[in-house]
């Protein structure tokens, strides 16, 4: 046994192992380190052989080291260890006792963990950025066929790719971060940051601070290390501004001035930082009102407003409400592990809606409806009218007053202003009666409807 033990050239050995090793004695001193252990830490043999470990930290060659609890404690000992060059090592170290239990040598296995730092790091980034994707197109991906909707969509990749402020406008729950997530998935700017902030839900006096960051002990509460702002985090990417109307005025001059000059100086501080990044902002306001009352500076609105988007309220755009629907009815479905389907009137129904809370309020009533259902349940009209509050509609039968030539005409007025106002053209609109064409546009002149096309 000895005699094969004997003929093994550890040393030769050791050279060639992938992972650093590091041999100290008793008190310290650094007796060997391999070839690995100079590829590792950058470190050349004649740098620390000879020398204390404690010295060598004095140096400043090693951030931390081990050797020395070892020798103290005489146990074993894992440690992660950032070396002088910023490497990060996995150490593993054992004492190496004699007979009576004193420490003979110190063996310490340093292990390169860049790599797998580094692939981990790109793992997690990876993980994030799927969960991402796959929140995006659960909820934020753009659903719309109607004619009130297409220009939109053509505007966003009008726009997407061209460095101008885009100002979206619109309704509550109508989708202007969700246009405002296409324009950026769309753009160049597409996987550098994509800072959003929502200028309505920081207290007033908190918000210059979130926006343009600030420097440490600038003011109470502030935290000692200082912070970053929002403009400077979206750096070479894309800063969403959202509710930019709530924005308090002595603000809004501050950020116009740092649009137009594009650099930012942290609250408390001096220095200007550069930026480059690509503005965002979306309001449910009436911003020119605002500015006719004094309440938004009109030139940061001129300033704004160099690529307006209006997104028409959901109850402008009934064309869309069976596809949205359908939509939210499939994710709702899988999300609660149900199969409930929608009878044909349901659509009927909510196109009578008005729908103040829009796009947001459809999901949701879609959401309860699926939660509050059996699973295979199918929702009929009176199911969704009452969830929505709705009385049935009412046609107002004659009692005397309107012959019935008159009640029918009546209806007809209503349903083909509807379809046009819907569908946008008398053509669509013949399509969803089923009758032709020119029979919608005669039947608009004699009734009195206006027709644009
Ligand atoms: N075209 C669309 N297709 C699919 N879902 C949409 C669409 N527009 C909006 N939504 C959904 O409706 C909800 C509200 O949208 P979003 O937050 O973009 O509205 P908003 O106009 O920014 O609202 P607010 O003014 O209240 O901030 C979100 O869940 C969004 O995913």
């Amino acid at each position: 046994m000895e005699k094969y033990v004997e003929s093994v050239d550890y040393k030769k050995i050791c050279d060639e192992l992938y992972d650093g090793i590091y041999i100290a004695d008793e008190k310290g001193k650094t007796l060997y380190v391999n070839k690995s252990y100079s590829r590792i830490t950058g470190l050349s043999p004649e740098l620390v052989l000879g020398k204390y470990v404690s010295d060598l930290m004095k140096e400043g060659l090693y951030k931390n080291a081990i050797t020395p609890d070892i020798i103290r404690t005489k146990k074993p000992i894992n440690a992660m260890a950032e070396i002088r060059t910023g490497v990060k090592v996995l150490l593993s170290g054992s004492p190496i006792l004699d007979h009576d239990g004193n420490i003979k040598k110190v063996v310490v296995i340093n292990r390169d963990m860049s790599d797998l730092l580094d692939m981990q790091k790109k793992l997690v980034a990876s993980q994030n950025e799927i969960e991402h994707l796959r929140n995006l197109q659960i909820t934020n991906k753009l659903i719309g066929k109607s004619h009130q909707i297409q220009p939109i969509i053509q505007m966003v990749h009008q726009v997407a790719n061209l460095d101008v402020t885009v100002l979206i406008t619109g309704e509550t729950g109508v989708g202007k971060e969700v246009i405002g997530n296409e324009i950026y998935m769309n753009s160049n700017r597409h996987g550098k940051p994509f800072i959003k902030v929502n200028c309505a839900a920081i207290p007033a006096n908190l918000l210059e601070a979130e926006l343009f960051g600030y420097e440490a002990g600038s003011f109470t509460g502030a935290s000692s290390k200082g912070k970053i702002g929002m403009f400077e985090l979206a750096d070479k990417g894309t800063l969403l501004l959202d509710e930019i109307g709530e924005m308090p005025l002595e603000l809004q001059s501050k950020l116009l001035r740092i649009i137009q000059e594009k650099e930012v100086t942290r609250v408390g501080g001096t220095k200007s930082i550069k930026f480059d990044v690509r503005i965002l902002t979306a309001t449910n306001c009436d911003l020119y009102e605002l500015v006719k009352k004094g309440k938004f500076r009109e030139d940061l609105y001129y300033r704004l407003n160099v690529f307006p988007i209006h997104i028409p309220p959901l109850r402008d755009r009934f064309s869309d409400i069976e596809l949205l629907t359908k939509h939210y009815l499939d994710i709702y479905n899988t999300k609660y592990g149900k199969q409930v389907l929608f009878d044909r009137e349901v659509y009927e129904v909510f196109k009578t809606y008005t729908w103040p809370g829009n796009i947001r309020e459809l999901q949701n009533v879609v959401e309860r409806l699926v939660i509050t259902s059996e699973k295979h349940k199918t929702i009929n009209a009176e199911l969704s009218r009452n969830i929505l509050n709705i009385e049935p509609e009412s046609i107002e039968t004659s009692t005397g007053e309107l012959s019935l030539k008159e009640t029918v005409e009546k209806v007809e007025k209503k349903i083909i202003e509807k379809a046009l106002k819907d569908y946008g053209s008398t053509r669509k609109a013949a399509a969803v009666l089923k009758i032709s064409q020119s029979s919608v546009v005669k039947k608009a002149k004699k009734l009195g409807i206006q027709i644009s096309d």
